[in-house]
């Protein structure tokens, strides 16, 4: 674990100025890498996938519970500082890679596997969306900026309810979120963070891919009438899912945000069997 004074030598050695850019805020406090482990119950054997590692912090507390960690970083200063400092040891894999382009680093799946980080702010809605796509973590522990956790842990008739919301409580219990105070990252962020804890339903359900892309849709013009945006599709399998969810008491003039998981589902199954 770095403390503060060790990780601003690090990066002056490196000659680096933290980008802002690639939401490099990294952390220093030891209680929060601490509680990241424990919530993702880290223990010798499991294999972890750690987008951005940075200097390491986070990675060296789960190489020290015995993890296997597949971690994938952009930056290319960083990436050469962790070979460096962690080449050598045979549990740590490490790809030098965009994590929207290789959202896993180079785990290739075959294996249950969890994901521990503290990611990139600017990536963690679509990177989400890659993750949700499968194969699924077991659990996920995140360090989010509080407005991506209220987004993935938002509840249909909330204001922040999107499809990324819908399609992680499909698959995941979304534990409630523990604010982290900007004093716990160097440089000390402008913007809250939360560190989520996702556990994998025992029945995860998934949405095809079709089902994503209109349910994405719907949600950009969530001010229109569900009866309307379904219209607009001219497909008989929505207007087969209007029916179905009139019959169950939710009528066409509801906005995307108000509907249940269940009638996105529904959606799912009418997609699916047109
Ligand atoms: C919030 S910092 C976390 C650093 C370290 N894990 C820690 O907790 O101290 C985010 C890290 O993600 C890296 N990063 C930014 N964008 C990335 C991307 N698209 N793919 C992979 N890594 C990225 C940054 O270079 C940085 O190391």
């Amino acid at each position: 674990m770095l403390t503060l004074t060790q990780t601003r030598e690090r990066l002056q050695a490196l000659g680096m100025h933290p980008s802002k850019k690639l939401g490099q805020n990294f952390l220093v406090d030891p209680n929060i890498v601490r509680k990241s482990l424990d919530l993702a119950k880290v223990t010798a054997g499991d294999t972890v996938v750690e987008v951005g590692p940075g200097l390491g912090t986070l990675t060296g507390g789960l190489l020290e519970r015995g993890a296997e960690v597949y971690a994938v970083e952009l930056d290319h200063r960083l990436a050469a500082s962790l070979r460096e400092t962690r080449g050598d040891e045979p549990r740590f894999h490490l790809a030098e890679a965009d994590a929207m382009d290789k959202p896993l680093g180079d785990f290739p799946g075959d294996r249950p596997f969890k994901i521990v980080a503290n990611l990139p702010y600017a990536i963690s809605t679509p990177w989400m969306e890659k993750i949700l796509a499968g194969p699924l973590p077991e659990k996920m522990v995140l360090m989010l900026q509080r407005e991506a956790a209220e987004r993935f842990t938002a509840e249909p008739g909330g204001k922040n309810i999107g499809a990324v919301s819908l399609f992680l409580a499909a698959a995941y219990v979304r534990r409630p979120g523990h604010a982290v105070a900007r004093s716990c990252f160097y440089p000390a962020p402008d913007i809250d963070s939360v560190l989520l804890h996702l556990e994998r339903r025992e029945h995860p359900r998934s949405f095809a891919p079709q089902t994503r892309a209109l349910m994405r849709k719907f949600f950009t013009q969530r001010r229109k009438q569900i009866g309307s945006l379904a219209r607009q599709e001219k497909s008989p399998a929505l207007d087969h899912w209007l029916a179905v969810l009139e019959s169950a008491g939710l009528p066409p003039t509801l906005r995307p945000e108000a509907l249940p998981l269940d009638a996105w589902l529904q959606l799912d199954q009418a997609l699916q069997s047109a």
